[in-house]
Order: structure tokens, then C-alpha cells, then sequence
């Protein structure tokens, strides 16, 4: 099986088919450091990332968002001195497609890119 950050993500669009209840513990397993969290109902994928200091925790928020304008989709960033919140869901599908899965794979990437 291809792992995770080497799929290719597909266009976000409103009626994208979510992740099933059968599918999401078997994706949940390839992002072993990442939690599920549900706010305002909406199923999100969620890890925060510690840093030495704000310099490198920018730094590491600018790489995620260069990754994330390649392919068109989007995490919520929250940079803090020493940390970073990163939370992937699919907006207009209002819940948890394969792309947030393989972004989150490829979030996890960017920690080795220092
Ligand atoms: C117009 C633009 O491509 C869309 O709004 C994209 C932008 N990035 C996105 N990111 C995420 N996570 N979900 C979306 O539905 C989404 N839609």
C-alpha cells in the first residue's frame, strides 16, 4: 500500500466523500501522533508540535503552508512561542476526507525538512 504522504489528494469539493466509520480506524493507525476531535460537530484531525522556540515554530508553520498551497488544502494554524496547532478537516465536505489523512502524513514530514 502506498503510504499516507506519497497518495495523491483529490479536489476539495462539498460533496467529497467523507471518511466512514469503517475506514477511520485503519487511517487512524498510519497518523499514530494525531487525535481526532470533533468541535461544532465537524470531525478534525488534530496534533500539536513543540519547538525549541517562536523561530523555529514559524518556521515549521511556514513549511506546512507552503504544502498546503501546493495542493489546493488547508489546516487551521495556530503558531505560539514553542508550539504549534495544526488541524486538519475538509471544510466544505464538514468532516474528514482522505486528503486530511494524507496532509496530516505529510505534516508530519515537515518536522525532518529543519
Ligand atoms: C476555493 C478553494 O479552493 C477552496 O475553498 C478550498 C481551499 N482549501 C480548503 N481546505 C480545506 N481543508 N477544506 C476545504 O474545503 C478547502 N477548500
Amino acid at each position: 500500500m502506498t503510504e499516507l504522504a506519497q497518495q495523491q489528494c483529490e479536489a476539495c469539493r462539498a460533496d467529497a466523500p467523507l471518511v466512514s466509520d469503517e475506514e477511520l480506524p485503519e487511517l487512524l493507525r498510519q497518523i499514530p501522533d494525531w487525535t481526532p476531535v470533533t468541535r461544532d460537530g465537524i470531525l478534525q484531525l488534530e496534533r500539536v508540535f513543540k519547538f525549541r522556540n517562536f523561530k523555529q515554530a514559524l518556521a515549521f508553520t511556514n513549511r506546512v503552508g507552503a504544502i498546503a498551497e501546493e495542493v489546493g488544502h488547508h489546516p487551521a494554524l495556530l503558531t505560539e512561542w514553542g508550539k504549534v496547532t495544526v488541524t486538519w478537516w475538509s471544510h466544505e465536505a464538514k468532516g474528514l476526507h482522505k486528503n486530511d489523512f494524507i496532509m496530516a502524513a505529510r505534516t508530519d514530514q515537515q518536522l525532518e525538512a529543519e
